[in-house]
């Protein structure tokens, strides 16, 4: 379901990493999308919609009202909140010896960051309670509090990129002529046809526009999301429509927010360069942070993975292509960036034959390594990290994003 489905992993059970032979573990950073949350308010309105248009439709009469209020719009569920809970409890117990070396907390050795936003901030705020569990002084289980700190979204180059790029809101949010083609192709070749069906089948008057088919398709997300239940809009699709809907809403987020748009593979730049600069200040003795986490949104993911290359097709995600990558696609949502997912970087110091260390970045999606494409292994060399960013490295972002 997109960027709509629940984290894969739910629980706080994890194992210490295994560092490699002569490394230390010398910084983490991580980049983390905030927890399960409700629909943001143009969502709640499509279902809105939906409850008008499937009033009286029998097969729907349990279910189609719509259960999320305005007000909650965007809001961190609780599931949500655990999920970051989990995680800084993971954390601690994957990196123990690594934290245990640097507790207590100190601001100038832990940094937390989100995006100036509710979901985001409560989100870091609950790995802070995982993490740091036990490790302070308040309340029966020696809770520790933190500074979360966070910048206005529009002066916010890291964590929320697109709406600090006046440029991207102009060419590719509006006037985006590909993504508009590609919205009105599928709509033709695909939801007129989903939506003509699920009329037919239930007997809809007035019948279904062709976009109730991804308001469907996102109402039947949210169901999954807050109430496990597939058998409510999810059961008006057969498997193949909820792939060519979930495709769509990848197709969509290729186009805003990755490949799909030259300005997008840069918008990561201010993000990456940073941690870069904070890795190469630590390591020549300018700067005590030894770890970096940062709380924010599936774009700040997407923008980052594409600006260092991950998951890009051999071909462009488009309509045309939708048959041959309907299954098989390295461009993935569902997989990569859905609710509670992350990027973790791990900074080592290695000892070499001759004496001298070298610094080596291991790049985790969701937990799990990953190689950075150009990169030897997972265990990436700071120099070669540096050299396959290019000039996306101390960018200039102001001017990239100049009107
Ligand atoms: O389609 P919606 O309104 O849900 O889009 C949200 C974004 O959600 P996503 O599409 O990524 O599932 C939301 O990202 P999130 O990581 O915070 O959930 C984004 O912050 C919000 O502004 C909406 O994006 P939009 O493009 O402004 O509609």
């Amino acid at each position: 379901m997109g960027t709509k489905t629940l984290p894969v992993i739910f629980t706080d059970k994890a194992n210490p990493i295994k560092i490699p032979d002569k490394c230390e573990l010398q910084q983490l950073y991580l980049v983390s999308r905030h927890g399960t949350r409700y629909p943001t308010d143009g969502d709640i309105n499509k279902f809105i919609e939906l409850e008008k248009v499937f009033k009286n439709v029998s097969y729907a009469k349990e279910w189609y009202k719509n259960p999320f209020p305005l007000l909650k719009q965007g809001l961190l569920t609780s599931r949500g909140e655990k999920e970051l809970y989990f995680m800084g409890k993971r954390s601690k117990k994957r990196y123990n010896k690594f934290w245990n070396k640097i507790l207590p907390y100190d601001p100038n050795i832990i940094n937390f960051q989100s995006s100036a936003v509710s979901r985001t901030g409560i989100s870091g705020f609950a790995y802070s309670l995982g993490l740091l569990n036990g490790e302070g002084i308040l309340g029966i289980d020696n809770s520790q509090s933190v500074y979360i700190s966070s910048i206005p979204v529009k002066q916010d180059e890291e964590l929320a990129m697109h709406q600090a790029c006046p440029r991207w809101a102009k060419t590719v949010d509006k006037n985006n002529t590909i993504l508009e083609q590609q919205k009105t192709e599928f709509t033709t070749n695909y939801m007129t046809e989903i939506s003509q069906r699920i009329t037919k089948s239930f007997n809809i008057t007035p019948e279904l526009l062709p976009e109730h088919a991804d308001s469907i398709y996102r109402a039947c997300a949210f169901a999954i999301a807050f109430f496990g239940k597939t058998n409510t809009w999810c059961s008006l699709f057969n498997k193949n429509d909820i792939l060519e809907l979930e495709y769509f809403n990848d197709l969509v987020d290729y186009y805003s927010f990755s490949y799909g748009s030259k300005l997008n593979e840069e918008l990561g730049c201010s993000l990456i360069s940073n941690i870069i600069k904070n890795i190469e200040d630590y390591s020549n003795g300018n700067s005590t942070l030894k770890a970096d986490l940062k709380f924010a949104h599936a774009e700040t993911l997407r923008f980052l993975a594409t600006t260092l290359g991950l998951f890009k097709d051999q071909t462009p995600l488009t309509v045309d292509t939708l048959p041959e990558k309907l299954l098989n696609r390295k461009f993935k949502d569902s997989t990569q960036f859905y609710f509670s997912s992350n990027m973790y970087f791990e900074v080592y110091t290695c000892a070499e034959r001759n004496e001298r260390t070298t610094t080596y970045i291991r790049t985790l999606l969701n937990e799990e390594p990953i190689i950075i494409p150009g990169c030897d292994s997972k265990y990436c060399e700071l120099s070669k990290f540096k050299e396959l960013l290019g000039d996306k490295l101390n960018c200039n972002f102001k001017k990239i994003c100049e009107l």
